[in-house]
């Protein structure tokens, strides 16, 4: 079963095109990553599948519906976890998930096993009676997740909840992600950051300016690395007109360069060391030092895309280390 699937999906906000004829498809089951910095679309594409914000052309299907026609029937199934904390400070966490759970239409002792299901899992039981506005930061993440969770939804969206807290209660969430996943949910992941991707995911996709960059199982991007060997080569001056030449060799895919160190991605079946050295050389640029990288998520993002991104989510230039 498809959980969600997208089709040329557009939306512009006035001159903005936030979404570009964007297409992807998730499983049932999935963990799937939406990767990307500060701006690319992650929100907006949310906002899109909910039926939140107008989309101005494409088609979205929820467990094989179409989203148009059978939105009633399909938001039972979704739960949602926003960017932006959705609770009211003046209730406790217990008075919270009760209104929530009042919202999904449960009541009595379904809602209490519910309530205490979902303070087990995000590890809140004993911070039940306490005022929301005197949580910290990272209890109010999980209390929100909690709220998400009454109504036992098969489809779950997470926009970015791990931003700002601290290392426990982002661990938590983390391996809460995984639980769910494992006891049968499908959950949408918005990060920024790509370890987090690289560790729950099953699958990613790149987003960059509304579109789709590189799309995958994690063993499918994985494998990609693995038909690559990436070059670092240390140059004494960087030159940009060096880095059109290397991608015009055969074999290479691709080549940024990065504080006066070029990162080059060539094809693992070719051995171009002899033409690149020729290469810089002939550019009257000198070679510091040349070392070999074992790809990881991190670096297969920066030889796609050309950019890391950083703790905030802004585009960040410098290679990783
Ligand atoms: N309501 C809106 N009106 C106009 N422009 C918008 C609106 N919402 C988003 N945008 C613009 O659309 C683009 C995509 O924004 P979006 O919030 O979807 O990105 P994002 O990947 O979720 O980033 P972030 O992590 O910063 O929320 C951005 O350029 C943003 O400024």
């Amino acid at each position: 079963m498809i959980a969600l699937e997208v089709k040329n999906l557009v939306k512009r906000y006035g001159n903005l095109l936030a979404l570009d004829n964007l297409s992807l498809k998730i499983k049932e089951g999935e963990v799937f990553g939406l990767l990307g910095p500060n701006g690319a679309g992650k929100t907006t594409f949310i906002n899109c599948i909910l039926g939140l914000t107008p989309v101005d052309r494409g088609e979205i299907y929820i467990f094989e519906k179409p989203l148009k026609k059978a939105l009633h029937k399909i938001k039972p199934e979704i739960g949602v976890v926003t960017q932006e904390i959705s609770l009211y400070n003046n209730l406790t966490v217990y008075e919270n998930l009760s209104f929530f759970g009042s919202l999904y239409n449960l009541s009595g002792k379904l809602l209490k096993e519910r309530i205490d299901f979902a303070l087990e899992f995000v590890q809140l039981k004993d911070a039940a009676r306490k005022y929301v506005k005197n949580l910290s930061g990272g209890m109010k993440r999980r209390l929100n997740i909690a709220a998400a969770l009454l109504h036992s939804p098969k489809f779950l969206i997470m926009d970015e909840p791990t931003v700002g807290i601290d290392i426990q209660s982002r661990k938590l969430i983390l391996d809460s992600v995984t639980k769910l996943a494992r006891s049968g949910v499908t959950i949408l992941y918005t990060t920024h950051y790509i370890e987090e991707a690289d560790k729950i995911c099953t699958s990613v996709a790149f987003i960059n300016k509304g579109s789709i960059i590189e799309c995958g199982t994690k063993e499918e991007l994985l494998g990609k690395l693995s038909e690559t060997n990436i070059v670092k080569i240390k140059l004494s001056k960087s030159s940009e007109s060096l880095v059109d030449k290397i991608k015009k060799l055969e074999g290479v895919e691709s080549c940024v360069l990065s504080n006066d160190e070029l990162i080059v991605s060539i094809d693992k079946t070719k051995n171009l060391i002899k033409e690149l050295v020729e290469t810089v050389s002939h550019d009257g640029c000198e070679i510091l030092s040349i070392s070999f990288e074992k790809p990881t998520m991190e670096k297969l993002y920066f030889a796609i895309m050309g950019y890391s991104i950083d703790e905030k989510g802004e585009i960040k230039y410098e290679s990783f280390n």
